[in-house]
């Protein structure tokens, strides 16, 4: 099998991606400089690990030579949105112009396949639920701008230099893996799943509910939550049907279905069995009333189909947070 070359591969979705490669037979490099990642989060002896930027043409063109890397999942990024709103500047400088000086470093060592990670973000406040891929990009924040300007550079690269490339646009990714020895651990938190989870641990007094007046069924915002590992599987899918012939593109990857805020509290306080208090607050500046995907080309083009139920995600999550509740500090 061939070697993949995995950037933020310390990261959440990275680590799980690295664990499940690995297990289908892949040799793995994970390159990451950590500044948002966990060295434990890559448990697995077999894969190697480099702390190192995307940037660093020397250190990515010596990966590549002495592993004999034939292709990439490029998950490294920043990925705030309120960060990105405050310093834009920094999300342009690290997700897209580190990832076109990244892909210029591939192009010249011959690599040729890449599987991005992008956003639903790109969409920004879609006219159109669920989204299908070819509907208007308008991103209302810098992160998604920045997404999407990396998947624009790999269509150029396509067209000049025969790059390979999908790009997907994960909705909102959620769970863990299900022996509970790897999940998410971010610092700052702000994902729901992991608020909620911390809330009914004990370790935060309540959970925010950002805004009780959109349109929607209950007034709260509604997002379409995706396992962790039916992503990692659709990565290696993409990967797969790219190197069999497949033509490059951007695919929705989401479950179809949406489920509002007060939805998840209310499910992760039967999958807990714990009291989980709730404080309704203002709206989050940039937060659609609903996001929910239509991953009908995902599913059709590469066979993929996600696995999992809101409930296993949030069990799943749960496994971790309450086996780390400091996360990897421990
Ligand atoms: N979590 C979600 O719900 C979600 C949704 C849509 C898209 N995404 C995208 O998926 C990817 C992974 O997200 P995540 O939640 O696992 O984030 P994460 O912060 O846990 O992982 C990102 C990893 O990249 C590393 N990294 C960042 N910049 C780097 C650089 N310049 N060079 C080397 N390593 C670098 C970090 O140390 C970290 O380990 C990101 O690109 C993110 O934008 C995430
Ligand atoms: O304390 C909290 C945190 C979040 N929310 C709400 O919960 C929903 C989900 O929020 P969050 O978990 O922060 O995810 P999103 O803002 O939807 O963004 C995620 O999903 C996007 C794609 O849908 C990705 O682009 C982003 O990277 C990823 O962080 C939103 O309606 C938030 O307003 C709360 O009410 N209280």
């Amino acid at each position: 099998m061939s070697c993949v070359l995995v950037t933020g591969g310390a990261g959440y979705i990275g680590s799980h991606t690295v664990k499940v490669l690995l297990k289908r037979g892949y040799e793995a490099v994970v390159l990451d400089n950590l500044s948002t990642g966990h060295r434990q989060a890559v448990l697995v002896d077999e894969a190697h690990f480099y702390q190192g930027d995307i940037a660093d043409d020397e250190l990515v063109t010596s990966i590549v030579e002495k592993h004999g890397v034939d292709s990439v999942i490029h998950f490294a990024a920043k990925s705030l949105v309120g960060e990105s709103m405050k310093h834009p500047e920094m999300y342009l400088w690290d997700n897209t112009a580190k990832s076109v000086r990244f892909f210029t470093t591939l192009k010249e060592c011959g690599v040729r396949n890449i599987i991005f990670s992008s956003t639903a973000a790109v969409y920004g406040l879609p006219e159109q639920i669920p989204i299908p891929e070819y509907l208007e990009k308008k991103p209302v924040n810098p992160y998604g701008e920045s997404k999407l300007m990396v998947e624009k550079a790999l269509q150029w690269m396509e067209q000049a230099h025969g790059i390979k490339w999908v790009a997907l646009r994960y909705f909102n990714a959620a769970g863990a893996e299900l022996t509970g020895v790897i999940g998410e651990d971010h610092n700052p938190e702000t994902h729901l799943i992991p608020l909620v989870l911390q809330t009914a641990l004990g370790k935060r007094e309540a959970i925010q509910v950002f805004g009780t007046d959109y349109d929607t069924p209950d007034g709260t915002c509604i997002r379409d939550y995706i396992h962790v590992l039916d992503l990692t599987d659709a990565h290696i899918l993409a990967l797969e049907a790219l190197k069999k012939g497949m033509s490059s593109g951007a695919l929705n990857v989401g479950t179809g279905n949406g489920y509002s805020v007060r939805e998840v509290i209310e499910m992760a306080k039967e999958v807990t069995e714990r009291e989980i208090p709730v404080v309704e607050t203002e709206r989050r500046p940039g937060d659609p009333a609903v996001l929910v995907a239509d991953s009908t080309l995902a599913q059709q083009l590469l066979g993929w189909k996600p696995q999992f139920t809101l409930r296993e995600m949030i069990a799943s999550a749960w496994k971790w947070h309450s086996t780390h509740p400091e996360g990897y500090r421990r």
